[in-house]
């Protein structure tokens, strides 16, 4: 049995990738979605062990030294991280595997597994990606500020990725995505 791909999803806060993400879940079912551990508090509506393993610091900290992340980053002042064994168990059973992680986590995956697929999510313009973490509503002026200044340096580190998708229509982005995970399948490895 070969093992299964490895992708990698990242692009700014407020681009669309958790509602992607969804989309791309209901699209193609069978690719599994790896929760992340994060510091930052629970938003109205999120679930423990479905949007994020919400954790303390002493216990993401815990995780860090007990070598149970892949990966982990601070990004606008809290720890996020990929619990390291899902992934791997998932990969082994030959299953596909998508990881939505900003740039900084993405870059140590990509150490870790150079034959990951690395995809960048596009705004449309910075001005919509403004709009959108705005229209969200889950986040402070001063949180929407460092993000949007966070977002230029990250849109900066393009040129790691493999594919850069523009978040123009939902089912559009979608649609790339799924593209690009069936022409990786059939893809000649040397
Ligand atoms: N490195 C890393 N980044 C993560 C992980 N999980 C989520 N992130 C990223 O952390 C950033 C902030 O996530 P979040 O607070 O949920 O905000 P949102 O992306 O604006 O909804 C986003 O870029 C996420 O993709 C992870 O396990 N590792
Ligand atoms: N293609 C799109 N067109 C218009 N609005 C979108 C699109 N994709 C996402 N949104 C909206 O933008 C906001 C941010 O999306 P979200 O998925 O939370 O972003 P992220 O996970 O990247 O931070 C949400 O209000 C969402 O409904």
């Amino acid at each position: 049995m070969s093992k299964g791909l490895l992708i990698v999803l990242s692009g700014p806060s407020g681009v669309g990738k958790g509602t992607v993400c969804t989309a791309l879940r209901s699209r193609v079912p069978e690719l599994v979605y790896s929760v992340s551990a994060t510091t930052r508090s629970p938003r109205l509506g999120e679930v423990n062990g479905v949007n994020y393993f919400f954790k303390s610091r002493e216990q993401f900290m815990d995780m860090i030294d007990n070598d149970q992340l892949l990966e982990y980053a601070e990004y606008v002042g809290n720890y996020y991280g990929t619990p390291r064994d899902f992934v791997e168990e998932t990969l082994a059973t030959g299953k596909d595997i998508i990881l939505e992680i900003e740039v900084q986590g993405a870059l140590k995956v990509k150490e870790k597994f150079p034959d990951g697929i690395f995809v960048f999510l596009m705004p449309p313009s910075l001005d919509e990606l403004k709009d959108r973490i705005q229209g969200r509503g889950t986040e402070s002026q001063a949180t929407i500020d460092h993000r949007m200044s966070v977002a230029v340096d990250e849109i900066n580190l393009l040129q790691h990725y493999d594919y850069a998708v523009v978040n123009d229509e939902i089912n559009l982005a979608c649609k790339r995505i799924e593209s690009i995970i069936i022409a990786e399948h059939c893809k000649v490895r040397k």
